[in-house]
């Protein structure tokens, strides 16, 4: 079974060379337990992250003394649509998404659209993502930047704000929830603003605390990639008024924005459904002139 995942990955990877994408992706094909493999490989990036740059280092950079735009000033501005835009190459559902499109001319297509902030994936080995790409969009938009990663330790959220992020993500089911206070209360700290990521009422029940700036449902089971936009409809009066409430995963028409908006949510987050084009710009923008025909 490795064997066979270790060829596949081989062979993805030669196809690959002569393009945008990092050469250690792998995409993964077998699906249970990806979190934990994730998570696994994520703790060894970390140990060698730290070694090559100290974390004193990422505090002396000029991002990391730049003040954080206001997640809740832009998901509520009316002029904005309340849709965080994903910038994804790949995932380990989907394979290659989008192996051509330009960080720094999608990102600004996507707030040129109406965006209210954009999200841009950072890991390089599952989801084909790069720091570098978080980089540009921050030298490209002006508006919110989430960084979609998976965070475990507390160099990753000094190394955030260190590379222009604004929003950081919080997993709950990666993390225990003495984990979630500790790291939401040291991001708001240093002036980030904070999402919790759930998956269900447990997760929602035990990791709610005051650092928060908002709480968003995944419609995608990170387990088994199964996606439900029923489970945002399920969870959404459970969240706190106090919170943005954020549905991510899994939206591909307006019509949904419409009913989640109407259910209680002030911000969509959506990948696919725009990287899945050749042209992502375009995509949201068709997108955004018929949700705002409706
Ligand atoms: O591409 P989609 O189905 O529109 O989903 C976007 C986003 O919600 C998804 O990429 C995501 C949600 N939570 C995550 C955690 C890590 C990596 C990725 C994700």
């Amino acid at each position: 079974m490795e064997n066979k995942s270790l060829r596949t990955g081989f062979y993805k990877y030669k196809e690959m060379e002569s393009r945008n994408i990092p050469d250690t992706f792998v995409p993964t094909i077998e699906q249970g337990g990806i979190l934990e493999k994730i998570v696994a490989y994520k703790q060894q990036e970390i140990r060698d992250a730290k070694i090559k740059v100290a974390m004193s280092s990422l505090e002396k950079t000029e991002h990391f003394h730049r003040t954080c735009l206001s997640m809740r000033d832009f998901m509520l501005d009316p002029a904005r649509t309340g849709i965080i835009a994903e910038f994804k190459r790949a995932s380990p559902s989907k394979g290659i998404i989008n192996d051509q499109a330009a960080v720094s001319v999608v990102t600004r297509q996507y707030a040129a659209a109406g965006a209210s902030a954009v999200s841009v994936l950072t890991d390089k080995k599952f989801f084909g993502g790069r720091m570098r790409d978080l980089l540009e969009a921050r030298g490209a938009i002006k508006i919110p930047i989430l960084r979609k990663d998976f965070i475990i330790d507390e160099y990753q959220i000094i190394e955030s704000k260190a590379i222009g992020a604004d929003i950081i993500l919080l997993i709950a089911s990666i993390l225990t929830p003495p984990q979630i206070a500790h790291f939401a209360k040291l991001a708001k700290g240093i002036g980030l603003n904070v999402l919790l990521e759930v998956h269900n009422q447990q997760e929602l029940d035990q990791s709610i605390v005051d650092d928060l700036d908002a709480i968003g449902v995944n419609n995608r089971n990170l387990d088994n990639f199964t996606v439900s936009v029923q489970n945002s409809y399920d969870l959404v009066k459970l969240i706190p008024d106090q919170f943005l409430k954020i549905s991510e995963s899994g939206i591909s028409d307006p019509q949904t924005i419409i009913a989640l908006k109407k259910a209680g949510f002030n911000g969509f987050l959506i990948g696919e459904n725009f990287m899945k084009h050749q042209d992502p710009g375009l995509a949201i923008q068709e997108f955004v002139n018929e949700l705002k025909a409706d």
